[in-house]
């Protein structure tokens, strides 16, 4: 065996134990959760509701060879509707064959994004309705704030039945990414899926600021936007995998970098920027707003470990009389969590989606809580 891949079977080896003994996957991770993150990546397709559902139709092949993903909501909660999400029908040839790329639709927009549904579904529990005002904290390449978009306007969507909606709040959509790079394809992406006159008249921006650094950059950041994500940069195990099988497969090009970058360090630094950005998430957004955090990581300091610290951090400012508010973990209604349980489980703050959940959905990995800013009683 060449030293280099006598390095590479040891970083394996300690990728493995880390996961398999250090966190709690136990067993679980050898016997199904890693066979499930190496398996190919499932999608499914959101429809661009800002673009006619009949050229969606064409673009993905007919209405009856796709089926919707039903997401989680309480009876009667007509918001059920906004974010829509397909995947092919039970009866087609290959379920998992990869949707078409994108097309204009008549009115120039595309047609639909291709994603994990688990991300459709962290977006659809931060409950947007039309009118509010969100910031997308770490936003490029832009799936989620698109997502997020289908709430908001619903009166600008060619399929709305009926006239625009009269007193209709405004709304806002705040885009963020610190990378150069990746914001301009930000900015690009928003571009083909939203109507301009959004942009054009301020609603809907995009920002790059460090969103480590407060909140006060940010054009409703102290205290005004109804609703936060935070898509945070993470560990992303599951590309690692990805990366290292087709580097070993010696597919010209790849490299197993990102897995020798690895190490359990790694999810320690990480988890100190996320929860630098979920505390300017918390400081941005309006009392008695939400924040959705969210990552694609699997390692529980990441999950769970970034929101206990973060809650423990207001502990400590609310008794040194530093803020005059604070947050806490929500839980969803039953119907809902019911609901949730067929795509996900349960952790001490939120929900995570696995690979190798007992549904057979394949999707994730994706870990979410939803945190509410609520003002502290007078003393
Ligand atoms: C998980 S990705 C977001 C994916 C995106 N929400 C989507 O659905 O398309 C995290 C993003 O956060 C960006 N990021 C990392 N550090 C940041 C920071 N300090 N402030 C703002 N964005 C940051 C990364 O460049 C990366 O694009």
């Amino acid at each position: 065996m060449t030293k280099s891949k006598r390095s590479e079977s040891s970083q394996q080896d300690a990728f493995a134990a880390h996961f398999a003994l250090v966190t709690r996957y136990g067993d679980r991770w050898t016997e199904f959760l890693h066979p499930s993150l190496l398996a190919k990546t499932r999608y499914a397709v959101l429809y661009n509701r800002y673009a006619p559902s009949i050229d969606f139709h064409s673009a993905v092949g007919g209405s009856g060879s796709i089926e919707r993903v039903i997401l989680p909501s309480a009876p009667g909660d007509i918001h059920t509707e906004d974010i829509q999400i397909h995947v092919r029908n039970k009866n087609a040839e290959d379920r998992d064959a990869p949707f078409p790329q994108p097309g204009h639709a008549s009115n120039g927009l595309l047609t639909h994004w291709n994603l994990d549904a688990a991300s459709a579904l962290a977006v659809h529990m931060l409950h947007i309705v039309p009118g509010d005002r969100v910031l997308d904290l770490c936003a490029a390449p832009g799936g989620k704030s698109v997502a997020i978009a289908q709430s908001i306007w619903p009166y600008l969507q060619p399929d709305y039945p009926g006239p625009p909606m009269a007193g209709a709040k405004k709304g806002a959509l705040h885009s963020n990414e610190f990378d150069r790079t990746r914001n301009r394809r930000l900015a690009e992406n928003l571009s083909q899926y939203l109507p301009a006159s959004l942009a054009a008249f301020g609603q809907q921006k995009v920002l790059q600021l460090d969103g480590t650094k407060g909140a006060q950059g940010f054009p409703l950041g102290m205290g005004g936007y109804d609703k936060v994500l935070v898509d945070a940069p993470c560990s992303s195990e599951r590309h690692i995998l990805h990366a290292q099988a087709k580097a070993s497969s010696g597919k010209a090009g790849a490299v197993a970098d990102e897995l020798a970058r690895w190490s359990p360090a790694t999810a320690k630094r990480m988890a100190e920027t996320q929860h630098e950005l979920l505390m300017t998430a918390l400081r941005a957004v309006r009392i008695g707003g939400t924040v959705l955090y969210a990552t694609c990581s699997i390692s529980s300091e990441e999950n769970d470990g970034v929101v206990e610290k973060t809650l423990a951090q207001l502990e400590k400012k609310v008794k040194k009389g530093e803020i005059t508010w604070t947050a806490e973990a929500m839980k969803f209604d039953a119907p809902v969590e019911q609901g949730l349980e067929g795509f996900a489980e349960r952790t001490t703050y939120g929900w995570l989606v696995l690979p190798d959940h007992p549904s057979g959905g394949r999707w994730g990995p994706l870990y979410f809580t939803k945190l509410i800013k609520t003002i502290l009683p007078p003393r």
